[in-house]
């Protein structure tokens, strides 16, 4: 059923354990992400990026968000879970519009790129609006590495938990990305992974508000093996390691988003697929195995997130 994001990740944080805010810009992974969280019986958030959102709409943004509403709607009515539909790194307003129009439970804006007064009154400016009509709010404190959408991060600028404190005090988002070493991508750390935790508790403790780690993907070794033996050039592939994640939800990250690990998937078993079945010409054929693939890394971390069994 559908539910808000903010009762969704305030029960999560109460119960110390994340909840998977899995990316879609089609229907199968859409119904992937869903029949994985019904059958682990967990509460689960759904993401469309600007980017997707233009892909469903055809480059036509309020078709976009309304369909992309629409589908989620109609097949979280028939879950026995939890549902909630949220835009992911929103920058332009038209869009974060558009969404909140539609009927997105929760928007993101993402105004991390900006010195911090800027991004303090953008982001403030857009929970004012949303707030009005219901809606909660995602911000993001300080910077990722890798390329945001279509920013690149040089350098990753880890939030500073005091700027944290004042920052949501000021802006009354509801939930903090606050950045602590991850970037979004296969490709996340140059060395060993590494996250600063120490950072991430003095967020927690100064703000008490749901936070939400970005660029969580684990980018399992096996699946990347995969996709390399029938084709695929993913070399380097490195990702968040599972106990740094738990450790990151002990520390009280409750939203965490996953949207490289369900591509690689994907990636790996469609070129497997193509390959063993070569006079297959059903899309449903080829799709089927591939998004059985791509539920089972869904249920996989969703086990991880502590969320199985919380709905
Ligand atoms: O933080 C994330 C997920 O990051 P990851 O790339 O680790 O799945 N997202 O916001 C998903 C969209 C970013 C582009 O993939
Ligand atoms: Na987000
Ligand atoms: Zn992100």
């Amino acid at each position: 059923y559908v539910k808000s994001t903010k009762e969704i990740l305030e029960k999560a944080s109460k119960e110390r354990y994340a909840v998977g805010a899995f990316n879609f810009n089609n229907m199968e992974f859409l119904q992937a992400i869903l029949e994985a969280a019904e059958e682990e019986k967990a509460p689960v958030i759904v993401a469309t990026s600007e980017g997707a959102i233009k892909y469903i709409g055809k480059g036509d943004i309020e078709a976009g968000a309304k369909l992309a509403v629409e589908m989620v709607r109609t097949y979280a009515e028939k879950l026995s879970v939890p549902v909630a539909l949220h835009l992911d790194h929103g920058r332009d307003f038209k869009i974060i519009m558009a969404a909140i129009k539609a009927g997105y439970s929760s928007v993101m804006i993402d105004a991390s790129h900006l010195p911090f007064e800027e991004n303090l009154r953008e982001t403030k400016r857009i929970v004012e609006i949303a707030h009005a009509v219901g809606i909660s709010v995602e911000a993001e404190l300080g910077k990722l590495k890798g390329i945001e959408d279509n920013v690149v991060e040089k350098e990753s600028v880890l939030v500073d938990p005091e700027e944290a404190k004042v920052f949501v005090k000021e802006t009354e988002v509801d939930f903090l990305a606050p950045a602590i070493g991850t970037s979004h991508g296969a490709f996340k750390f140059k060395g060993e992974a590494q996250l600063d935790f120490e950072r991430l508790k003095k967020v927690k403790e100064y703000t008490q508000i749901p936070l939400v780690l970005h660029g969580a993907s684990m980018v399992p070794q096996d699946v990347v093996k995969l996709a390399n033996e029938y084709g695929a050039e993913l070399s380097g592939a490195k990702g968040v390691p599972e106990d740094m994640l738990k450790k990151a939800i002990e520390l009280g990250i409750n939203k965490i988003n996953t949207d490289t690990d369900l591509r690689i998937t994907f990636v790996a078993y469609l070129r497997k697929v193509l390959s063993e079945d070569k006079s297959q010409i059903d899309p449903r054929k080829i799709f089927g195995p591939v998004f059985e693939q791509v539920k089972e890394i869904v249920k996989e971390r969703i086990r991880i997130f502590g969320s199985s069994g919380k709905a």
